[in-house]
């Protein structure tokens, strides 16, 4: 079944909160997930995600608010009664016993029939690609096989809602993304919803069709990521999923001055403010090239640093007033007419600057 995100909910938090003690670690959380999507959830250490995925597959109640998966109230459910489960970083498999009786381990305890098992078994593993590992003992695979075990035995219960809470980050570079290749395909291939939970910004934007970036227990922004990361509303998202430029200044009757000397108009109350550029949306002038076409915001500096990538070069453009501006993607057949020390101008269309909140 090809999976295909929807508008219609399979999830919807209400006022969600969670306290230890004093401190509330997730606060008031309203979520709707579209069945069929794949989430990531991105947030920095110790922001409450795992947390969050935690009250969703019932490991931990909430202190406040309510949980719904597909029209059920599940608040208070604990998980084996929850139409979900969950894959750690560490898959927790019997090191003893064989791939087959790691993925079998959950409908044996259900006491589904033989014929049953040894079917759902077998579909399991081949979505995630171990068809032919059945009597090998889990000890004896890698670590990214391990873990494909482990999807296999949560996938095998075909839950409506499958968590991952960071099972790629014990692997290497390398394994991990190859594994994040194949778990887009077995959410294509498996069909249902996938939230998956991780403070890697490259992996939320690699496997989810849905980003929800948080922050001090609090959801700072979800939506497609490309939108979040165009449109970032808050300083702290912006800066948390990508390289940003800011930019300080006055608006007035929606006139704005930037204190890097260029004003443009945008709507908006009156008083100081921040606006954002992303590095590569921003392209680099050599003095005497006829500089930005019309209709671009230009200003003119000093390259303080050029540094050579391979396929692009990026650059700091440093301002007659201090100010600095990253340029990011300059082409590599360019790099040639920059040099650090030499006058250039960068130049942006205005609409790529966006405003975000303190
Ligand atoms: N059982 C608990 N008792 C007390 N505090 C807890 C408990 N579980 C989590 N916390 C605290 O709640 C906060 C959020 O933890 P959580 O594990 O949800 O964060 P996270 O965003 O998943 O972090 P990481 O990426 O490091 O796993 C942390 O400050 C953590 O110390």
């Amino acid at each position: 079944m090809n999976a295909t995100a929807t508008d219609d909910p399979i999830l919807r938090l209400a006022g969600v909160g969670r306290r230890y003690g004093q401190t509330d670690v997730v606060k008031d959380i309203e979520l709707a997930i579209p069945r069929g999507s794949f989430t990531s959830i991105l947030g920095p250490s110790g922001c409450g995600k795992s947390t969050l995925l935690r009250m969703i597959g019932g490991l931990t109640l909430p202190t406040s608010g309510s949980i719904e998966i597909d029209g059920e109230d599940v608040t208070y459910l604990p998980p084996q009664k929850r139409p979900t489960n969950t894959v750690f970083q560490s898959h927790g498999l019997f090191a003893h016993m064989s791939v087959r009786e790691n993925v079998a381990f959950g409908l044996s305890l259900a006491r589904r029939p033989r014929s049953e098992i040894d079917d759902r078994v077998s579909d399991a593993l081949k979505l995630v690609r171990l068809d032919g590992f059945e009597n090998r003992p889990v000890d004896r695979l890698s670590g990214g096989q391990q873990q494909r075990v482990a999807l296999a035995r949560a996938l095998v219960m075909r839950p409506k809602i499958l968590l991952l809470d960071e099972p790629l980050s014990a692997l290497d570079l390398k394994l991990r993304q190859a594994m994040q290749e194949e778990l887009r395909a077995i959410h294509q291939d498996a069909g249902g919803t996938f939230i998956f939970v991780t403070h890697d910004q490259a992996e939320a934007f690699a496997l989810g069709d849905r980003l929800i970036v948080m922050n001090e227990g609090r959801i700072e922004q979800a939506g497609p990521p490309g939108d979040v990361y165009a449109r970032p509303r808050s300083l702290f998202v912006a800066d948390f999923v990508g390289d940003a430029n800011f930019f300080t200044g006055m608006r007035s009757n929606g006139r704005i001055d930037l204190d890097i000397g260029i004003c443009l108009d945008l709507p908006g109350p009156d008083g100081s403010l921040q606006l954002m550029l992303r590095p590569e949306a921003a392209r680099l002038h050599a003095a005497g090239d006829g500089g930005p076409e019309d209709g671009r915001l230009g200003v003119e500096g000093k390259i303080k640093e050029i540094v050579d990538l391979g396929p692009f070069a990026h650059c700091i453009l440093e301002l007659d007033g201090g100010y600095r501006i990253e340029i990011a993607g300059i082409p590599r057949t360019m790099v040639d007419a920059f040099a650090a020390g030499n006058r250039a101008t960068a130049s942006w269309p205005e609409a790529a600057m966006v405003e975000v909140a303190p």
